[in-house]
């Protein structure tokens, strides 16, 4: 397993494994660097704001392609880390007691939350590098690894090879393993409930599917249940139309579908909302395209893996979005109750109960995410992973710790590889950043050098029509750039060996979030045709039989014994 996240840009210090917890807390200049928790309490705020324009399904989508992208090595993102950096009543566990992957967040005095409760320490353990795992490394920085297949391929829905496959194919009808509870299917049990969730016992609910984050919160695994069904429907209509199909064929063509729509929604409904429509036309990340017609726009010579500052910085500036509030709204539209999200990290049994599957479905659908900016909600604030106790973690401040363990180059290096202004001084940042927050950066780092990727790029104001700043936009762009041309299965590709008909592709182009939530909920009748946008004058709810279907009879008869079905294989992590 070598590398596959790639640091492009390496601030220079040894990002290999120092003395554990005092691993590098110092900047370019030597000085230490501020706390992690202190940035996350000082910079960033936790108001709670609504935004006016988008659902939190919006939010939601954003962490399905984020997993689908990448998962860093040696991290389980939940509270249960094999490595413990802090002892079971929040004090630093001794430097001989330290995993050399330690890299723990220490608590400054008078924290508002954690002193309350004597918590000194919250754990967090290095990502795993190539150096790690003895990959052949001519380069002098560390390259952290991922363990997921950067491609947007559903791998989160499949699996990342053909073992993790395995267990999760029903190998009949081309369908994926579900289990039937009340009438309905859901993924399968996973083996170690105890482990993999917040559960009592083992059979307690607890979901199997192609990524161990799945049971991380409701909305995630609502999501991850919609694409597992969207499989199992598709393979069934396509066993009706050709009944003459084998399991295997059934099985890959229903997979190529279903990871079309998919990449169609991510890059026509959703990535347009963040990086601006004018944006992604302008550096061909979409096009207007007829109907049927192709993009032949794959480049062998793009190399697809995902950036370090995208997974580690740009792309989580989205954990801003985060509402800590997940609404229960029935089919009229009427609020049924609420679930704190703190309560449910980990616990998607909680789904099945009552109406909720369908409830918190329409919920996300209605109720707003919250407003990209520089607040993050005290959920993931100070609860993130709480469970039963009064506080949990930080996610800013993880997000942070994350971007030095990578090593990542500094905010100012950054702005001039994306072509801005390189500053010389403070005030150099006010082109794009508040005289409040410059404050704020100036009175915790020593020296504008020093100043985090993922704490600038976050405070920059936004570019016009998009919710990023220029830094993050130009790191995002590039990722989601290399992203479709870098992969020669990607949906509008016309090359013989691996094409749609036009027909088909024309279908795959009428794919909707809206479609997917109405053909995969328990019984939703109604949606707006825009579901990550907000209901308004131009989005009213709508009956779902107005919603554009993807017409599957272009699938009848297909003549394709000859085509290139992506393996896993092809996928693997590199040499
Ligand atoms: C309730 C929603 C979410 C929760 C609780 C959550 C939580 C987390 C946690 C715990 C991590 C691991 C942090 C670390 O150890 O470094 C993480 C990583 C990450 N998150 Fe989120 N997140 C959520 C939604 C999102 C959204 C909406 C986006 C983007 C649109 C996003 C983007 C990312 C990215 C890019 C990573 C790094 C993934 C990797 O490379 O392994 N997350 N998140
Ligand atoms: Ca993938």
């Amino acid at each position: 397993m070598c590398p596959n996240v790639v640091i492009r840009y390496g601030r220079l210090i040894s990002p290999k494994y120092g003395d554990g917890v005092s691993s590098p807390t110092v900047s370019l200049t030597g000085e230490e660097l501020p706390n992690a928790r202190l940035v996350s309490l000082l910079v960033f705020g936790e108001r709670d704001v609504p935004d006016p324009q988008y659902t939190l399904f919006n939010m939601q989508w954003g962490q399905i392609m984020t997993h689908d992208m990448s998962m860093l090595a040696g991290s389980t993102q939940s509270t249960k880390h094999a490595t413990r950096c802090c002892t079971d009543d929040g004090k630093l566990v001794s430097k001989s007691e330290a995993h050399k992957t330690c890299y723990p967040i220490l608590i400054p005095k008078n924290d508002p939350a954690f002193s309350q409760v004597q918590i000194d320490c919250l754990n967090f353990v290095r990502t795993l590098t190539d150096q790690d795992q003895n990959c052949d490394n001519s380069h002098i920085q560390a390259e952290q690894l991922t363990v997921v297949t950067a491609f947007m391929d559903l791998s989160l829905v499949y699996g990342n090879s053909e073992q993790q496959n395995q267990p999760i194919r029903a190998f009949q009808g081309g369908r994926m393993v579900v289990v039937e509870r009340d009438g309905y299917e859901w993924p399968p049990q996973a083996s170690n409930a105890t482990s993999s969730c917040e559960a009592q016992t083992r059979d307690e609910i607890c979901y199997l599917t192609g990524d161990v984050r799945t049971n991380q919160n409701p909305g995630l695994a609502i999501l991850q249940i919609i694409l597992l069904r969207e499989h199992n429907r598709i393979a069934d209509v396509l066993q009706h139309l050709n009944p003459h199909w084998d399991d295997e064929l059934t099985f890959q063509e229903a997979r190529r579908i279903n990871i079309a729509q998919y990449q169609h929604i991510s890059y026509y409904e959703w990535l347009p909302i963040f990086l601006g429509t004018e944006n992604m036309l302008k550096n061909r990340l979409i096009y207007k395209t007829k109907p049927g017609s192709y993009v032949n726009d794959y480049d062998p010579t793009i190399d697809p893996s995902v950036l370090n500052s995208h997974a580690t910085a740009a792309f989580r500036y989205f954990h801003s979005q985060i509402e800590g509030r997940l609404d229960l709204i029935s089919e009229i539209r009427s609020s049924t109750g609420a679930l704190r999200l703190s309560d449910w990290f980990n616990r998607p049994a909680i789904i099945e109960a009552n109406d909720n599957y369908d409830s918190l479905t329409r919920g996300h659908a209605t109720q707003p995410e919250e407003l990209t900016d520089i607040n993050f909600d005290a959920e993931i604030k100070h609860f993130l992973f709480r469970m039963n106790r009064p506080f949990g973690q930080d996610l800013r401040a993880i997000d942070i710790q994350r971007n030095r363990d990578h090593g990542l180059a500094s905010y100012n290096d950054y702005r001039e590889f994306c072509g801005l202004r390189r500053a010389h001084d403070w005030n150099d940042f006010l082109d794009l950043i508040s005289p409040e927050s410059v404050a704020q950066l100036q009175s915790l780092y020593s020296t504008i050098e020093d100043v985090d990727l993922t704490v600038g790029g976050s405070l920059e104001a936004h570019v016009e029509g998009a919710l990023a700043g220029p830094t993050f936009l130009c790191i995002l762009t590039e990722q989601f750039f290399r992203t479709r041309v870098g992969d020669r299965y990607f949906y509008e590709e016309g090359e013989k060996d691996v094409a749609f008909s036009r027909g088909q592709l024309s279908e795959i182009r009428k794919a909707s979030i809206a479609r997917l939530i109405c053909d995969n909920s328990n019984h939703i009748q109604t949606i707006q045709p825009s579901a990550f946008l907000r209901v308004s004058k131009t989005n009213e709810l709508t009956s779902c039989s107005n919603i554009p279907i993807v017409d599957l009879s272009q699938w009848k008869d297909l003549s394709v014994p000859n085509i290139q079905y992506h393996h896993y294989k092809d996928y693997g992590l590199k040499k």
